[in-house]
């Protein structure tokens, strides 16, 4: 869908991207994480053309490339109804006359808010304007979509809205790029990710591919008596919830070990099982820093 090709970008000295490659292809939904500051809607804005000012290029696959770009902040006239929000931002994307409300109405109904339609944007929850923030850019049926932190200060059940709708789009063959601070969304909604840090992509490629490749495989035993005074020197061993966190590269063997300690010391074992293995762990062990401060 699009190839990024030594990108970088300053704000006077700072360098907020630092030198980024990347393709994304068609038809997935690519998510881009990083801590606060780290560059993602520097480059989402490259990406959707707001920003001009940079080095590098980018190239688009096909020359049909209709980018929809949901911001961050929320860019909603209060005063006035969803429809007409609605009908202000399908002009500025070309649209009119009945073209125009048809898709008003259709996206009015694809974001959950046909009752609402007629009530002024102000009486809205925050998930409602989230919500009509996503219509907005979705007017002129983009076939690239660029969402920056869609879900900050959401209810769940906007949330869980906001969830389908992508898994729609992308049903539709629409490109996706989802920045978030939410690994769980990214782990749920993305099929391959990049890793943003200090304006560098650190690491990308495939979700279960950076799961195998760098996880550590862990299992969590809780118990009496039924950790091995000797567990191999390689392991490490962290207390959590009143029970042990083992990272091992032998689970199996850790395993066997644990049961046998426990059937020698007449142990008693309440939970024993495989940890699986988390983005936001790979992120914090490549970074060295949390996603969320
Ligand atoms: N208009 C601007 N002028 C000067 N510096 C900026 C501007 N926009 C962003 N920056 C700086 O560039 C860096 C990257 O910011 P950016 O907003 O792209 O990061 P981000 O990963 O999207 O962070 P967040 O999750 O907080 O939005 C930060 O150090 C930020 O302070």
């Amino acid at each position: 869908m699009l190839t990024l090709d030594n990108i970088s970008k300053y704000y006077a000295k700072h360098q907020a991207v630092a030198n980024v490659s990347m393709h994304i292809p068609r038809g997935t939904c690519y998510g881009l994480v990083g801590p606060n500051g780290a560059g993602k809607s520097t480059l989402l804005k490259i990406i959707a053309s707001i920003i001009q000012n940079y080095s590098g290029a980018i190239q688009f696959a096909s020359s049909d490339t209709r980018i929809g770009y949901i911001p961050q902040e929320i860019s909603l006239e209060e005063k006035i109804t969803a429809n007409d929000n609605l009908l202000f931002f399908g002009r500025l994307s070309g649209l009119r006359g009945k073209r125009l409300t048809k898709r008003v109405d259709e996206v009015l109904s694809e974001i959950g808010l046909t009752e609402q339609g007629r009530d002024k944007v102000g009486t809205f929850s925050g998930g409602m304007k989230r919500r009509l923030n996503i219509g907005c850019g979705l007017l002129h049926q983009p076939n690239l979509i660029i969402m920056d932190e869609p879900t900050v200060g959401i209810d769940p059940q906007s949330r869980r809205y906001i969830f389908s709708m992508i898994e729609q789009l992308k049903k539709e063959g629409c490109t996706i790029i989802y920045a978030s601070h939410y690994m769980e969304e990214i782990e749920q909604l993305c099929d391959e990710t990049a890793f943003m840090d200090n304006g560098e992509i650190i690491e990308k490629g495939r979700i279960e591919s950076l799961i195998e490749k760098h996880a550590v495989p862990s299992i969590y035993v809780k118990g009496q008596e039924c950790l091995p005074a000797v567990l191999s020197e390689t392991d490490s061993v962290i207390e959590k919830d009143g029970g042990y966190v083992i990272t091992t590269s032998n689970p199996l063997t850790s395993i066997e070990q644990i049961i046998r300690n426990c059937q020698g010391h007449h142990g008693e074992l309440e939970r024993l099982e495989l940890v699986k293995p988390r983005l936001e762990d790979i992120f914090f062990s490549l970074t060295g820093s949390q996603l969320r401060d």
